[in-house]
């Protein structure tokens, strides 16, 4: 499809950028949680996130948007570079990561009561970005179309975005996290609350979007990762321990031909 952009159009593409976790370390109190993580999400790829229940994948991913430190007793040590720019640079303002690195979580969460148009628009106020009328129609038909959306709901887009389904809710937060123009879009899961038709919509938002935005999602379905993702980490926390990486790499290789029995016992369903 092809839409008319308006000259000032405020979602102007990105180019595709590359994140980085070194050292990362988290605790909660006193208690650890991650230690010394150490990954690169490549420009471009969509890298999955795996491993049982409890390991720190979620934390991790919100580390990697400054969402960790919202929980009062969080901590955290390491570096996350985005095209080799530390966002916790003491100089760096905490908008700024959230505006380049968005976020997409396992419930669906639009504002229930706001108009589907409205949704999507919703980061340009948080972020303090102006737009024209005709910018903001622009906007929200190219974030509906990139995810999935616009068809089913153009003729719509001032009804509630909590009276849509609740795969079409997720696209509509994937549309919402677009429209700020992100250069990485993290998904913490953002499937396990849809059913398989809907799942498979977002898988192929997922692959259409990775061409303008870099994607770390977390998933517990290694068929989901080993369908979307060409990059995989595998956490682990042994008991009472921090999670760690066990070991990353090409996704086909993670699942056809790991180097560490405990990545082949758990791609293999054999404990997690
Ligand atoms: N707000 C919090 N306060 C205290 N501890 C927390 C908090 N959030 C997570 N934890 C603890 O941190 C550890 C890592 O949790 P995290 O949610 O990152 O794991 P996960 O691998 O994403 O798990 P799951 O797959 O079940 O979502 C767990 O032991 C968890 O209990």
């Amino acid at each position: 499809m092809v839409i008319d952009a308006p000259s000032h159009q405020p979602s102007a593409r990105a180019p595709l950028a590359t994140l980085e976790g070194r050292n990362v370390s988290a605790w909660f109190g006193e208690r650890q949680v991650l230690d010394r993580v150490n990954l690169v999400m490549p420009a471009g790829v969509i890298t999955s996130l795996i491993g049982p229940s409890g390991c720190g994948k979620s934390t991790f991913l919100r580390i990697l948007n400054r969402m960790h430190e919202l929980v009062p007793s969080a901590s955290l040590a390491g570096q996350v570079l985005l095209e080799g720019e530390d966002i916790y640079d003491p100089e760096r303002k905490l908008v700024d990561a959230r505006k380049h690195i968005g976020m997409v979580f396992q419930k669906p969460n639009p504002f229930p009561a706001m108009s589907i148009y409205d949704n999507v628009i919703a980061g340009l106020t948080l972020t303090g970005k102006r737009a024209s009328n005709d910018e903001k129609d622009y906007l929200v038909e190219s974030c509906l179309t990139k995810a999935g959306l616009w068809k089913e709901v153009r003729d719509r887009l001032r009804a509630p975005g909590g009276g849509l389904s609740g795969g079409q809710q997720q696209r509509l937060c994937i549309a919402r996290s677009l429209a700020v123009t992100p250069r990485i879009l993290l998904m913490d899961e953002p499937c396990s609350a849809l059913d398989p038709t809907s799942t498979r919509v977002i898988e192929e938002t997922m692959l259409e979007l990775a061409r303008e935005v870099t994607i770390v999602i977390v998933t517990h379905n290694m068929q989901q990762a080993q369908r979307v993702s060409q990059n995989c980490a595998f956490f682990l926390a042994a008991q009472g321990a921090p999670g760690g990486i066990v070991e990353h790499g090409p996704t086909d290789a993670m699942f056809g031909n790991p180097i560490d029995l405990r990545t082949a016992d758990y791609v293999n369903g054999r404990f997690g």
